[in-house]
């Protein structure tokens, strides 16, 4: 399975966004992961639609929006509608998962399920057989440049076998949060393909070189 780094844009230059959207993009990221916050289901506020609208502008490559909102359901048009290739949503922030994969579905796009570090596998069980991505939160969700969280590490190859053994290999496993030229290997290990980083490729001074790490 083919690795894939998508670049959060949180760990960017928010007042130099197209130049920051264009250096990442020649460092060779292959998805823009946007990170959207309510301060409501995580303790921060980042960005919204205006603002992924004007990403979706300036950006080449796709889009992997992240709702970190309560409720996903009811914004699921409008991250759809301003051009989002693939939209995940938390687990724990739906009273209807199935619902909302359904919904994004009906845009022709990529539905993921996200779960934070404490929510168990078998909560995401029911969902494997529907969703193209499950995004293991390996940080708890809301700020960049936390430290991994090892323990994620199980979870993720518990869903890489139950995804195999139910013939879903294609389905991606992403990462996010404190991944960077360790971390990764620990994850890849572990099954997952899809890389999130936000700090360790915008900081880096060397920014293809830090893309090319984690590939
Ligand atoms: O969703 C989040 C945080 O909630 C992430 O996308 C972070 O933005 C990743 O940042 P780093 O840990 O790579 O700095």
């Amino acid at each position: 399975m083919k690795n894939l780094v998508s670049a959060s844009l949180l760990g960017c230059d928010l007042a130099d966004l197209k130049n920051e959207i264009k250096s990442i993009e020649k460092a060779g990221a292959d998805w823009l992961h946007c990170d959207v916050m309510d301060g409501v289901f995580v303790n921060n506020i980042s960005f919204g639609t205006p603002v992924l609208k004007c990403v979706r502008k300036a950006a080449s490559v796709p889009m992997d929006t992240h709702l970190m909102i309560t409720d996903p359901i009811r914004y699921i048009d409008d991250y759809a509608g301003l051009g989002s290739d693939n939209i995940t949503f938390h687990l724990e922030a739906a009273s209807d998962p199935q619902a909302v994969i359904d919904k994004i579905h009906s845009h022709g796009i990529s539905a993921g399920i996200s779960i934070k570090p404490g929510t168990p596998v078998s909560e995401v069980k029911p969902y494997l057989g529907s969703v193209d991505m499950v995004l293991v939160m390996t940080v708890e969700p809301g700020f960049g440049g936390q430290k991994f969280v090892a323990d994620t590490l199980e979870k993720i190859s518990e869903i890489r076998y139950l995804l195999d053994s139910m013939g879903r290999s294609e389905v991606n496993i992403e990462v996010d949060g404190g991944v960077n030229g360790e971390t990764v290997k620990l994850c890849r290990e572990a099954g997952a393909n899809v890389f999130v980083s936000g700090s360790y490729i915008f900081g880096a001074e060397d920014r293809k070189a830090a893309v090319n790490s984690l590939k």
